[in-house]
Order: C-alpha cells, then structure tokens, then sequence
C-alpha cells in the first residue's frame, strides 16, 4: 500500500480509534481481503470506495465481527479496537456491536414503535435503569439522529410507517443509543433521495463530533463531501489510504487515478 505519510503529522495514539495489521479475509478459497494494513481515527469519518466487488463491505463488517454470522468466511490477521484484539476468544461479539454499531444501506426498522426501536439495545445492555432515564435516552438517541422534532409527537407509531429518510435516520439514532464509540456504515443512502441523502450527510458531518464513522460509498461525491480519510480499495488490496482532499486531488497510486477519473469501476 502506497500510504502519503510524508508531510503528514505523525498520529497521535490517542487519535487511532482501530489498527489492522495484516488482515485477510476470506470466503471459503476466495481471498477478498488481502493484507489490510490501516489505522482508523477517532473523531473523523472514513470513506471506502473502490469498483463493485473489491472488498469494502467485507473490510468493514470484519470491524464488528458481523462476518462472524457468514459460515464460510474467515478472518486472520489483528484487528485491535483501542489496542484490543476484537478477535479475542474473551471478546463477546455482542458487547463489540454495541461499542461499534451499524448501519445498513436498506434502513431496517424493527416491525415495532419508534419509541421501542430506540429502547430495544439500551433494554438488553441495561443502560439505563428505570422508565425516565430510558425516555431520556431516547429523547436523545433521537436528537443525535436528527429525527427528534419529526417523531416526538408520534413515538408509539410504527417505525417502518416511516419515510425512507425518516427510517435511516432512525436506524443511525438506534445505532447510537447504546452509546458506540464507532459507526460503521454500508452505503447508507443508496436507498434515499436527494433530500433524505443530505439529511444523512448533514447528521454524519455532527456525529463526527462525539464518533468514528466508517462509510462505504459509491459515490466519489458523496465521500469528497463527508469524509476527511478515504481508502481506496482495489481486488481486495487496500491500495491507498490517505487525506480525502489528497486522494481526489492527488492521487499517488495510478489505480486510484484511474477509478476517480472513472476509468475503472
Ligand atoms: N457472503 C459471501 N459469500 C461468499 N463470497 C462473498 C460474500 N460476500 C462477499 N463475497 C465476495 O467477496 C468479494 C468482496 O465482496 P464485497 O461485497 O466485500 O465487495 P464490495 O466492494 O463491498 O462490493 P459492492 O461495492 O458491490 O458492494 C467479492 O468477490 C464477493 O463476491
């Protein structure tokens, strides 16, 4: 991997939210990722693209151990999460999902009120100990995801009565009731409209504030505006990570060249 480290200051350890060193993953003998050396900040949202089938999904549900429930695939390598091995036999995959949750590119409401939607992850991880402190976190939950004022009046609703705007949203607020520390995001506007897609841009640029967000995205527009790191994947190799503004502008490996230009992809 070609990485522009010169010029660039040298990271403080405290800013690296996770660290991969050597990671592979593979799907019974398909090898979809290969090598993946890269450190992901805190406090920043990073952007993977790369053509159809090179291995960005694959890369960012191995940050969660959601390829865990795919039988067939493998993970090797480390992948620690504030320097512990997420890998570890001690580690419940559960507690992990909690600490770095997940978005999906079709939102997926439970079949229940928005309220409940909310309220669900706090209830099993005993975040909070009585009715108003719940309400409290929902309150919150629903504010972080921008969604507040449209629902409050209505919070025993279905959630899936929702627009497809509306019920992202709703999805991320879920995402950050049981306060993650990382939000991993699989082409979260893939489904939505111009309007609902800024609106999820506009809530993903204030979530950065308190979070680590990884996005994938096939839309080069989409991470020039949001992300401030991108990694640009290629047949399964981590062919450049680097300053978004950089890899757009200035790209150093000829692949990255060509997919931004549009000539592969
Ligand atoms: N569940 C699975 N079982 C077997 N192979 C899989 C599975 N998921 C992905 N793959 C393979 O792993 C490789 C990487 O796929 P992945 O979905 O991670 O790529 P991607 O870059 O996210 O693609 P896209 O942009 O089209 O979503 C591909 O060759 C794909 O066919």
């Amino acid at each position: 991997m070609k990485d522009n480290m010169e010029g660039r200051k040298l990271v403080d350890q405290m800013d690296v939210k996770f660290q991969t060193r050597d990671v592979q993953v593979y799907y019974g003998d398909t090898h979809a990722i290969k090598d993946v050396n890269v450190d992901i900040l805190d406090k920043t949202v990073t952007a993977f693209i790369g053509p159809s089938g090179c291995g960005k999904s694959t890369f960012l549900r191995s940050l969660n151990r959601m390829n865990d429930t795919i039988p067939i695939a493998r993970v090797e390598g480390k992948i620690l999460l504030d320097g512990e091995d997420i890998y570890d036999p001690k580690v419940d995959p559960v507690q992990l999902r909690a600490k770095v949750g997940m978005v999906f590119q079709k939102p997926n409401p439970f079949p229940k009120s928005i309220y409940d939607n909310i309220a669900y992850g706090p209830r099993i991880h005993g975040l909070a100990r009585n009715k108003a402190e719940l309400d409290d976190i929902v309150e919150h939950s629903l504010r972080r995801g921008a969604l507040w004022d449209e629902v409050k009046d209505r919070l025993q609703e279905p959630g899936t009565g929702l627009s497809g705007g509306q019920q992202q949203r709703l999805c991320i607020a879920r995402a950050v009731a049981t306060e993650p520390e990382v939000l991993l995001m699989d082409e979260p506007c893939s489904a939505l409209d111009p309007i609902a897609t800024a609106q999820v841009e506009e809530l993903i640029d204030e979530l950065k504030q308190n979070f680590s967000v990884v996005i994938v995205t096939h839309s080069m527009q989409q991470a020039a505006r949001v992300s401030q790191k991108t990694a640009f994947f290629h047949l399964g190799n981590l062919v450049e990570y680097g300053d978004t503004d950089q890899i757009f502008t200035n790209p150093v490996d000829p692949r990255t060249e060509s997919y931004i230009t549009g000539r592969i992809g």
